[in-house]
């Protein structure tokens, strides 16, 4: 059996399952060239992360396909329910990257409530002219704690988001439909742990009660925060977006960054991905990172571990 890892996979991933006898390569092959490659070298299981896209016609292209696993979360890459269809295994790993992408969450909100990407940006290169100017602009931090973090979309992400400001010592309230209860526990570094019982609110109440709000739902068709739901957002509200581009109306983002309503935002996923608006970009308020939610080499080693041990058990 040969497997395809094209947007790279883990040594130990690799090493997994060599060991139970299939071959892996792991050249990155460009998406016009990937229906001749998986053909010509007669590829069984094609992995992938989000940069590769797996679409209809990929798949018809390639008969030899058996399985299309997704180191990741997210399958808005794959045309998922046509693979299935085709008689394709197609796997992800929902729950191995959880808390490097909430930790990057966190990343995004210590940074923004202390004004850290502007400041990095803005620190002098020579001398201290303007050093005393510059701690007097960024002088007025807030804390986390004892703030509410509303967080939509409360599956795995937005739980260990959720352990996280817990133990900052924030509120956490979530919406989620499909979430009506949910218990959180808490292991502490001496085995201890704490549970706690939440239950889902409603989109509008927690637009309304949020200090701080966090997006954790898979890709829409429409958007979950446009210009509406920001209006009603508590003014100085910041904002997280480690989930996908779509969720959040960018237009409307800067227009309410402009107007005072949102304080700062983190993204780590963007609309126009991988080429940002430029207004996005040079934006004075938003902090920035690549899609690197999952980036992590604990998140990474999980993965590849994961998606090894399902192959080996769907395919050998
Ligand atoms: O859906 C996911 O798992 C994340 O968005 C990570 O995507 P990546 O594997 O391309 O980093």
């Amino acid at each position: 059996m040969k497997i395809l890892a094209n947007d790279g996979i883990s040594i130990n991933g690799i090493a997994k399952m060599e060991k139970a006898g299939f071959e892996v390569l792991t050249t990155t092959v460009a998406q016009e060239q990937l229906a001749n490659y998986i053909n010509e070298h007669k590829i069984d299981a094609l992995l992938v992360r989000s940069a590769t896209k797996v679409r209809k016609e990929l798949i018809d292209a390639c008969s030899t396909l058996k399985l299309i696993g997704r180191g990741g979360v997210g399958m808005d890459n794959i045309d998922v329910a046509y693979a299935k269809s085709k008689n394709i295994h197609v796997i992800n790993t929902p729950a191995a990257s959880s808390e490097s992408v909430a930790e990057l969450v966190f990343a995004h909100l210590f940074g923004g409530v202390r004004f850290l990407y502007d400041a990095n940006r803005n620190m002098p290169l020579e001398g201290d002219s303007n050093f005393k100017e510059l701690k007097k602009s960024y002088s007025k931090g807030t804390e986390l704690r004892g703030k509410t973090l509303g967080i939509f979309g409360f599956g795995n992400i937005g739980q260990a988001t959720a352990k996280l400001a817990i133990g900052v010592g924030m509120n956490v309230v979530y919406c989620d439909p499909e979430v009506e209860n949910a218990t959180i526990e808490l292991t502490f570094f001496d085995g201890q742990k704490v549970t706690f019982a939440l239950k889902s609110t409603k989109k509008s109440e927690l637009i309304k009660n949020s200090d701080y709000i966090s997006l954790h739902i898979p890709d829409q068709q429409s958007y979950v925060i446009g210009k509406e739901e920001l209006s009603q957002m508590k003014k100085g509200v910041g904002i997280v977006n480690a989930a996908r581009g779509g969720v959040i109306d960018e237009v409307a983002l800067v227009e309410a960054l402009e107007n005072g309503t949102v304080s700062f935002a983190g993204l780590d996923v963007y609309e126009s991905e991988p080429r940002p608006e430029m207004k996005i970009l040079m934006h004075p308020s938003i902090s920035l990172s690549p899609h690197i939610g999952a980036a992590t080499l604990e998140a990474q080693e999980r993965i590849g571990s994961e998606l090894a041990n399902q192959i080996i058990t769907l395919l050998k």
